[in-house]
């Protein structure tokens, strides 16, 4: 079984949602990649989303697009990606090399590397899904079917102004799991989330059976505490990237510890309450 579905099914069973960071492959270098995907999981995350830095940034706000700009200053491509998560399947932890990882990529790279090659590689990888925020709309049927002959899933968003046929459409088309967008714009932390949110989240649920995810904006444990019941799974990306860029004057293994020690403040969050 892919081992997104074997996760779904799995937190299902036991009432629990996932914990779902998002982190740039190669920021600072690869190598700190390897050790934060060993230190998350370690720490509570249940599936790592890698984000294939990218020179113009889709939805990126600041704080990743920042890190993505550092990955690609270091010259890291997509086959250096590959390769080291080749390697955490191949030598990893146990708990790592179960872990799903999916890779959250431009349709221009994959368009550039060639769609079957892209996919094949990112099979032999390891990787178990993808995410690709600029899918054109025309080529998502055919992206699906070809991800999933490789066992890959093909994750959609869904954002609060996709209008609701078109959600349908593409709750339909998606594999894995949906990505629900909590806010309209760009990635960041944010204080507040929309008021409708969880309404919209509920509405969704009735009309697929997939597990909805939520992310954009959640940096908080309040947060996480807030979403977790309408969510099976939350997603967290600048609140962890902004720490790997306050790199100066700091060593690595600082910066891993504490992303590590924020990620268990999270997964604690995200646990049902005792009753
Ligand atoms: O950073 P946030 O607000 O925590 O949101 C997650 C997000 O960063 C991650 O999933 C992501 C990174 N790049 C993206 C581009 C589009 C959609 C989503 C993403």
């Amino acid at each position: 079984m892919n081992r997104i579905d074997a996760l779904f099914t799995r937190l299902k069973a036991e009432g629990r949602r996932a914990l779902m960071p998002f982190i740039t492959a190669g920021d600072p270098d690869l190598a700190t990649t390897a050790v934060l995907i060993h230190e998350l999981v370690g720490r509570g995350a249940n599936l790592i989303e890698v984000g294939i830095p990218y020179s113009d940034p889709i939805a990126d706000g600041p704080v990743i697009a920042a890190s993505y700009h550092r990955a690609l200053q270091h010259g890291i491509k997509v086959s250096h990606v590959f390769q080291t998560l080749r390697t955490l399947r191949a030598e990893g932890s146990d708990a790592v090399r179960e872990t799903p990882m999916v890779s959250m990529v431009s349709y221009s790279i994959i368009h550039r590397v060639g769609v079957e090659r892209y996919l094949n590689d990112a099979a032999t990888a390891g990787l178990d899904g993808l995410i690709v925020p600029d899918l054109p709309v025309e080529e998502s049927e055919s992206l699906q079917e070809k991800a999933t002959l490789r066992g890959l899933k093909l994750i959609q968003l869904i954002t609060p102004t996709t209008p609701r046929d078109r959600a349908v459409e593409i709750a339909r088309l998606t594999t894995g799991f949906i990505y629900y967008v909590s806010v309209a714009g760009i990635t960041g932390e944010r204080k507040a989330l929309p008021a409708d949110l969880k309404d919209n989240v509920a509405w969704l649920r009735t009309q697929t059976d997939l597990p909805i995810c939520i992310g954009f904006g959640i940096g908080a444990p309040d947060q996480v505490r807030q979403l977790a019941p309408v969510a099976d799974g939350l997603i967290v990306g600048s609140a962890l990237v902004r720490r790997l860029g306050d790199a100066v004057n700091r060593s690595r293994s600082e910066i891993v510890k504490e992303i590590g020690d924020f990620v268990g403040e999270l997964a604690a969050a995200l646990e049902p309450k005792a009753s």
